[in-house]
């Protein structure tokens, strides 16, 4: 019993899967009905079979165009198809008198075998061949001329067709069950074939066990297997998405780690809460789709993670036209940390760590560059080179601290007073400069410098220390007006005109070139 409903659930499992074959056959077996049919009325008139040629033919060219249309590839369609090309066979077979029976009754078999790979239409036609003898036999004994019992030596023909048929069915039949296993496993091969080629690495559609046994099957399935191996060790998050309605049709650990279940297989990939602007996977895909190789690569894009928590993400998306539907196989790099270590590196090269502005090699290039519009497009600029008066105590009487603290707040200040295309930078120690792009002259260069001294100049309240720390400044000024010939003599204008504030009193601006006498005081 268990056998038996084991035996039947695997016919059920090969009828569904080969019913695209088997409606392809019921065509072909109609379509060779009809030609069978015209067969049969070309002979009628050597032979005056007219009625039993249109009496058979046509009901039974009827029916299976009926069975075609209302059962296409079910098992009664098939049954009938089989049986339908044995009563014609018969007919021609009679209606030539029975010189061609053997050998068109079997080229039909091969032929509905082949069509239909199904042991049972081979069963059912044979049976059916054996009895339209019977059946033809008795109708034959109602009026007409009986000349199948009567003949003398039909047991020994009989005999005779049994012997030649049987090993010739049994070869057919075993050979049917062999073709059905064949088609079933093409089936199978191309069924798995575009579900990897679709990207579903997940899904297994076949049981394993016994069908792995399968030579291509089990090709297709370690190639498959090989695959969901590599996506699965990727350490970089990786997912398979379809275009057409844009489902998530695989993902790897990786992206199960980065994402949960804000990006899971089955969810529509622009629905997924990943996303920091809903637009970003629409103009992905329109990129993508103008890419001249189908690639993007290292895209940056701000994404959320698993817990809802903003990660900058570089994503490589590459998109397969080659499978219907379209594939896109997208990867993750979280670039979070990266870019925050490069941010600090960057800072370490160039910002002054304790007032974080710019620092000498930041400065250097952005006079660099001030240099060169100057020489080549005449924009002028300014330098002004500052230096804290009475520093030193303030860190001799409050401590270090008191004197870090200082200069973070001269920083703070000289940015406060900036133009925004200004750069206050901090040489190191307690010096500080700032580059004036675009100063008109020395004037206004001189204004700014004065500015910057009142700025610092503000009482300074520091933490831990009671009352105001009072702390003053001297600037050096040059511009780009007084022609030094490169930008180590712009830094030496400005240093000498420095030093001139310093030797005349401090607190105070010096412009370069213009003399001691032209020292301008200071507010006091
Ligand atoms: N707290 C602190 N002190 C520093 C730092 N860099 C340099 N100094 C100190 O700053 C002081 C600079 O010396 P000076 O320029 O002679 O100090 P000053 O009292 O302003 O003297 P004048 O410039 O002649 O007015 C030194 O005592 C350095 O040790 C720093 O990053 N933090």
């Amino acid at each position: 019993m268990i056998i038996l409903s084991r035996i039947l659930a695997t016919e059920a499992g090969f009828d569904a899967l080969l019913l695209p074959y088997r409606e392809r056959a019921d065509r072909i077996m109609v379509g060779m009905n009809v030609f069978l049919l015209i067969v049969c009325l070309l002979i009628a008139p050597y032979r005056n079979t007219y009625a039993a040629a249109l009496l058979i033919g046509l009901p039974t060219l009827a029916l299976a165009f009926g069975l075609m249309r209302s059962q296409p590839g079910a098992l009664i369609t098939r049954l009938y198809m089989g049986c339908a090309f044995m009563a014609y066979t018969g007919l021609i077979i009679h209606q030539t008198g029975g010189d061609i029976e053997a050998h068109f009754s079997a080229f039909g078999l091969i032929g509905i075998l082949l069509y239909y790979r199904d042991w049972r239409t081979i069963a059912a036609a044979t049976v059916f061949i054996y009895l339209h003898h019977l059946v033809l036999g008795y109708v034959q004994t109602l009026g007409v001329p009986v000349y199948v019992f009567d003949e003398p030596r039909f047991w020994t023909l009989f005999g005779l067709h049994v012997a030649y048929f049987l090993p010739f069915v049994g070869m057919m039949g075993y050979l049917a069950i062999w073709l059905r296993r064949e088609g079933y496993e093409s089936c199978q091969v191309i069924d798995l074939a575009e579900q990897i080629m679709q990207g579903n690495l997940m899904e297994n559609p076949i049981p394993e066990g016994k069908l792995r046994e399968m030579p291509l099957i089990a090709a297709v399935l370690s190639m498959k297997n090989r695959l969901l191996d590599l996506l699965r060790v990727m350490p970089v998050p990786a997912a398979v998405i379809r275009i057409d309605n844009q489902m998530i049709v695989s993902v790897n650990e990786a992206w199960q780690r980065m994402f949960g279940s804000r990006a899971r297989y089955g969810l529509r990939f622009s629905d997924c809460e990943i996303w920091s602007e809903p637009h970003v996977w629409h103009d992905l895909m329109v990129r993508l789709q103008h890419a001249s190789d189908k690639l993007l690569d290292k895209v940056e894009v701000a994404l959320s993670d698993k817990d809802g928590l903003p990660i900058l993400c570089e994503l490589s998306l590459i998109l397969h036209e080659d499978a219907q539907p379209v594939m896109a196989i997208l990867t993750v790099e979280d670039i979070t940390q990266r870019r925050r270590t490069e941010q600090i590196m960057q800072n370490l090269a160039y910002r002054d760590m304790l007032t974080e502005l710019p620092n000498r090699v930041s400065l250097h290039d952005g006079l660099e560059c001030a240099f060169k519009a100057w020489h080549e497009k005449a924009q002028p600029f300014g330098l002004i080179m500052l230096d804290l008066d009475g520093f030193k105590p303030v860190n001799d009487t409050y401590g270090h601290d008191a004197g870090d603290e200082v200069l973070q707040i001269v920083g703070k200040r000289l940015m406060q007073i900036n133009r925004g295309n200004d750069m206050a930078a901090r040489l190191g120690g307690d010096e500080f400069v700032v580059l004036l792009n675009g100063c008109v002259d020395v004037a206004a260069a001189t204004a700014a410098a004065q500015r910057a001294i009142d700025a610092i100049s503000q009482p300074l309240y520091l933490r831990g220390v009671a009352g105001e720390v009072k702390i003053g400044a001297s600037a050096g000024v040059t511009h780009s007006s007084l022609d030094a010939p490169s930008i180590e003599g712009v830094f030496k204008q400005a240093d000498e005109a420095l030093y001139i504030s310093k030797s005349n009193g401090k607190n105070r601006v010096s412009v370069f070139g213009a003399g001691q006498n032209v020292d301008m005081d200071a507010h006091s």
